[in-house]
């Protein structure tokens, strides 16, 4: 993708599976909302080859259309609309692409308790809070029940129980509907509890893909070892925790206490890859060496 004289995505490539949960995550101005806006088809790429459920997005019809579901970073509005009347319209719309595997649209009721705004219901959009504002906007984006879904920075305003009912509600997409969902966040602990994938895309390229676990072994490599014993605290750094654990238990048995092992976490990861793309360094050959393990 350029815009005017500038490259801001370049050789971005990626495929995501059936029933797959992708995060995207990135830096600011890393590109993330313009490979969304390409796969969705609001935005024409300059180059190179896109495909979405079999369709080149640039010429995705109605019907094509109607198999997505999508969640805007900010969308503003249908104020006087009550939340009620603004679904079933909005869900009216993708009852002519009902099949029988596929049943369109979600039921308006089912789907006000499922986002958790039942006792919004008959309330105008406009009066809404922050948080319920994008309840009702991910209810939007689920309406027609979608076969993909993006979404752009979902849970930005949730309190912590409505993250956590939203995180419940994309696996249930996933695993019971097999939704395809793909979405982008900042927050790190978010993506590494719902995503299957991890994309990191920093300065236009992906210089990582691969699950949380993948990420944080294949890159910082060695996990940190806690426990007691004797009255001593001891710390260990090893790349295999699990012999290292074992061998310790061999030998010292019920003299360890306050076993503790912690792997590097995703921010950990996610800081060193940046750093090292945006400092030039070794970004593309860890990038490189990741490609080369997921073979
Ligand atoms: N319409 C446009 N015209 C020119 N440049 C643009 C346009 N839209 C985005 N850009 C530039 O493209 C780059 C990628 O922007 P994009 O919004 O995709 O990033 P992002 O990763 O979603 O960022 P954020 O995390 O801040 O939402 C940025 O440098 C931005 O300034």
């Amino acid at each position: 993708m350029r815009y005017g004289t500038k490259d801001v995505l370049d050789g971005v490539s990626f495929t995501a599976r059936h029933g797959e949960v992708l995060a995207l995550l990135g830096p600011n101005g890393a590109g993330k909302s313009t490979t969304i806006e390409i796969l969705e088809g609001f935005r024409m790429r300059s180059a190179g080859e896109v495909r979405v459920l079999g369709v080149d997005p640039g010429r995705g019809d109605e019907h094509w259309r109607a198999r997505l579901g999508v969640v805007l970073q900010s969308w503003r509005d249908h104020g006087k609309w009550r939340v009620r009347e603004l679904l079933a319209h909005l869900g009216s719309f993708y009852s002519a692409y009902s099949t029988d595997r596929i049943r369109r649209p979600w039921d308006v009721d089912d789907l006000l308790a499922t986002v958790g705004l039942t006792e919004q219901a008959r309330q105008r959009v406009s009066r809404l809070s922050g948080g319920q504002r994008r309840r009702l906007d991910v209810a939007v984006g689920i309406v027609g029940r979608p076969e993909l879904l993006f979404l752009d920075e979902p849970t930005v305003g949730f309190d912590p129980a409505a993250r956590r009912e939203f995180h419940d509600l994309m696996h249930r997409l996933a695993d019971l509907d097999d939704t395809t969902i793909l979405l982008t966040t900042h927050d790190l602990d978010e993506a590494e509890k719902l995503a299957d994938r991890i994309l990191i895309l920093s300065g236009g390229r992906i210089i990582a893909d691969g699950s949380a676990d993948e990420l944080s072994r294949r890159v910082a490599g060695e996990a940190e070892v806690r426990w007691t014993q004797g009255g001593g605290r001891f710390v260990h750094a090893t790349a295999d925790a699990t012999r290292f654990v074992h061998d310790l238990f061999k030998q010292y048995g019920d003299g360890i206490g306050e076993l503790e092992v912690r792997r590097a976490s995703l921010e950990d990861t996610y800081m060193t890859l940046v750093y090292e793309q945006e400092s030039g360094g070794r970004g593309d050959a860890a990038a490189h060496a990741l490609e080369g393990k997921n073979g």
